[in-house]
């Protein structure tokens, strides 16, 4: 709500400016550039077209930052505009004074492994597009990476999973499958936050209680011992989310992390809990995890994977920064009941 206010805040202030001579015109930029210092300090995020509304970028270059594939950072002013998160044309900027990017600057590659960092993919096309475009008078680019002495290529960081096999009882499953089965009608079409239909396409059932409680309580449950296995740094849990879905012939979901917005970025642990009618009637619908690299201080996909297979009766973790894919599910028949079925969630850090 308080995210909302802001934005109403500054879309107010933004119609106004228009309209006043420049004096307070200009009175009310500086106004406005406080302002987005400090929702920049409170971690807020913004989207490409508010990020233009603020900047007074143009059409053509709000189209431009919202076609690019890829991410990046660039100078406006004394504020660096970092996107921080993108599922295909969703875009999250962050805008940050100068002086911060660069007192933070050398710390945080060292300590990414332990905090949170936002993960995506960078084409460095993006800033060859962004130069020749000369619509774009304020914008000065910061190019990284161009000096006479070749970097060496960025260290892989491999992902890593935990599959646990039978985590329900015989029973449990039997009483599942049947449950879906019977819930059929009630199962709904997926979205993403990146609102594009084409980047996701499975059915999920909104309730399905009492299986999402025993999920939940089955992997709090092995928390502890599963935080220690992966390696990671103990937090403190919030919450555990859970959702249900199936994936029928042609059913997908593209690369994407789980915790890329500003309303899942405490999303610390992923699992997906998988199940499907004996024997199994659809092929593909493999996890695709990707290992990471850094590059200008972000976690970003590298191009080696991991493969997942979804097992019937298996549940798999992994951190929700890595990126991460549902590849094709062939599912011939195409019968509901033999779907590539989950239950998936999230646990929240505090
Ligand atoms: O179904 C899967 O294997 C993963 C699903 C997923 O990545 C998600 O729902 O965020
Ligand atoms: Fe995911």
């Amino acid at each position: 709500m308080i995210i909302e206010e802001i934005v109403n805040t500054l879309l107010t202030t933004m119609t106004r400016i228009m309209q006043e001579p420049l004096q307070s015109k200009l009175h009310a930029v500086i106004q406005q550039l406080n302002l987005v210092k400090q929702v920049s300090d409170s971690e807020f995020w913004i989207t490409t077209e508010e990020l233009c509304i603020l900047l007074e970028f143009d059409a053509d270059t709000l189209n431009m930052l919202k076609t690019q594939e890829v991410l990046f950072q660039f100078a406006w002013r004394n504020f660096v505009c970092t996107l921080v998160s993108h599922q295909g044309n969703y875009k999250l900027w962050q805008i940050i004074n100068q002086s911060q990017v660069e007192s933070s600057s050398q710390s945080t590659v060292s300590q990414a492994e332990e905090s949170y960092a936002p993960s995506f993919l960078i084409n460095h096309n993006f800033y060859k597009n962004l130069s020749n475009n000369s619509s774009i008078g304020q914008i000065q680019i910061e190019r990284q990476s161009t000096s006479a002495t070749p970097q060496a290529s960025p260290e892989i960081l491999p992902s890593h999973f935990i599959q646990v096999k039978d985590f329900l009882s015989a029973t449990e499953l039997e009483q599942l499958f049947k449950f879906v089965i019977q819930n059929e009608n009630n199962f709904l079409p997926t979205s993403n936050s990146a609102n594009d239909s084409d980047y996701r396409r499975s059915m999920f059932l909104p309730i399905f209680a009492p299986f999402s409680e025993l999920i939940i309580e089955r992997v709090k449950a092995i928390l502890p011992q599963l935080i220690s296995d992966l390696q990671i740094q103990p937090f403190q849990i919030d919450y555990v989310e859970a959702q249900l879905t199936a994936h029928n012939h042609g059913n997908y979901y593209k690369v994407h992390n789980d915790n890329g917005s500003p309303d899942s970025a405490t999303r610390e642990l992923t699992y997906v809990y998988y199940f499907n009618r004996e024997p199994k009637a659809f092929s593909g619908g493999e996890l695709a995890i990707y290992d990471s690299k850094i590059e200008n201080n972000f976690y970003v996909a590298a191009e080696s994977f991991k493969t997942v297979q979804p097992v019937n009766n298996s549940i798999v973790f992994f951190l929700s920064r890595y990126m991460h894919e549902v590849l094709p599910v062939n599912c011939p028949s195409q019968a509901f009941a033999d779907s590539r079925f989950t239950i998936n969630g999230w646990v929240r850090k505090k």
